[in-house]
C-alpha cells in the first residue's frame, strides 16, 4: 500500500521556553513531514535515539491522532478510516512486546483476528487456517502449541510477523525488530521480512544499523530531529557525512564483493592512515 504524508507536525506538549518569562511553548517531535512511500517496498527508518521515529510510527497508525498535516493510505485519509479498518490495513509491532500470559504461539497469531470478530469473539475456521499458513510462512509452526513466553527472542519475534501476516494488512509497521536478537536471529527475521516485502507486502521498520539498511533495505529515511533529512535509495542516502551527523560517530564506507554490500566501519576506532583504500566508496 502506498503511504502519504503531507506537512505531518506533531507535539506530546509544550515546554518551557528558553529566556526569563516567555512561557510554555509546543515541542514538536515531529516538524513538516513530507513522504511519499511507495507500494511494497521495505524502507528503513534510520536516525538517533529521540529523532522521532516511533512517534512517526504511532502517528502512522492513529495511536497519536493529535497530528497536523495529512496522512493518506492508498489515497485514504488515515483519520476518515475506523479503527477496525485501521487495524486490517496496518500491523505493528512495537519495540518491545513482553506477554505476561501463557498463551500458546498459535493463540498469540489467532489474536490478529480480533479487529474482525471483537476481542471475545471465536475465530472462524478460515482464520484458523490463516493463523496456521502465517505460522507456516515464518518457519515456526512446529511451535504452535507451545507457550509464547517459552520460546527464543528470535522466534517470540517470528510470531508477532506471523500475527501480522495473519491480520491480512498489507503494510506491517516494526519499531526495532531486531534489537533484542543474537546475530543469527537477527539475520533470519530481516531474510523473512525481506522476502515479505518481495512478495508485495509493504514494510517500514526501524534500526539503529546502517548496515543492514545496506543489506536489507528498498529504501531508506533518515530522521533527525523530528525532520526527514533523507530519503531514497540505501547507496544513495547513507553517506559517511549522514552517520557523521546522526550518531556523531565517524565512519568509512566500505565496498565489499564487488560492491555488492557495503558495510560502516568506525573509522575513529582503527587508525585507516595509509591502508589500502581502494574499496572505500567516497
Ligand atoms: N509519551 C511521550 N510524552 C512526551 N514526550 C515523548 C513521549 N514519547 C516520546 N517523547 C519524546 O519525543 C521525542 C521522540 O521520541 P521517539 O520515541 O519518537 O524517538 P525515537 O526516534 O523512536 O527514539 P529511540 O531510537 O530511542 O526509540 C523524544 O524527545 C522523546 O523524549
Amino acid at each position: 500500500m502506498s503511504i502519504k504524508i503531507k506537512d505531518l507536525s506533531f507535539s506530546y506538549g509544550t515546554r518551557r521556553c528558553a529566556g526569563a518569562g516567555r512561557g510554555q511553548v509546543p515541542y514538536d517531535v515531529l516538524r513538516h513531514i513530507d513522504l511519499d512511500l511507495p507500494d511494497g517496498c521495505l524502507v528503513n527508518v534510520l536516525g538517533p535515539n529521540g529523532a522521532g521515529k516511533s512517534t512517526l510510527f504511532r502517528c502512522m497508525l492513529c495511536l497519536e491522532d493529535g497530528y497536523t498535516g495529512s496522512i493518506a493510505i492508498d489515497g485514504r485519509d488515515l483519520r476518515q478510516m475506523s479503527v477496525r479498518e485501521r487495524a486490517r490495513t496496518i500491523a505493528y509491532i512495537p519495540q518491545t512486546h513482553e506477554s505476561v500470559y501463557d498463551y500458546s504461539v498459535l493463540d498469540v497469531v489467532l489474536m490478529s483476528a480480533a479487529s474482525q470478530t471483537g476481542a471475545f469473539g471465536v475465530p472462524r475456521a478460515d482464520q484458523v487456517k490463516r493463523a496456521w499458513e502465517a505460522l507456516e510462512r515464518v518457519g515456526i509452526a512446529r511451535l504452535a502449541h507451545r507457550p509464547a513466553t517459552r520460546i527464543s527472542g528470535g522466534e517470540q519475534q517470528l510470531v508477532l510477523i506471523a500475527r501480522a501476516l495473519a491480520q491480512n494488512a498489507r503494510t506491517i509497521i516494526m519499531d526495532e525488530p531486531t534489537s533484542a536478537l543474537d546475530y543469527g536471529n537477527t539475520m533470519r527475521v530481516l531474510g523473512c521480512v525481506r522476502q515479505l516485502a518481495r512478495e508485495g507486502l509493504s514494510i517500514i521498520q526501524s534500526t539503529h544499523q546502517p548496515d543492514q539498511a545496506f543489506l536489507f533495505a528498498d529504501k531508506v529515511l533518515a530522521i533527525n530531529k523530528g525532520r526527514v533529512r533523507a530519503f531514497g535509495d540505501p547507496r544513495d542516502v547513507i553517506t559517511e557525512e549522514l552517520v557523521a551527523e546522526l550518531y556523531g560517530v565517524d565512519v568509512s564506507i566500505c565496498s565489499l564483493f564487488g560492491d555488492r554490500m557495503r558495510v560502516c566501519v568506525p573509522s575513529q576506532e582503527i587508525d585507516v592512515t595509509g591502508q589500502d583504500a581502494r574499496s572505500r566508496v567516497k
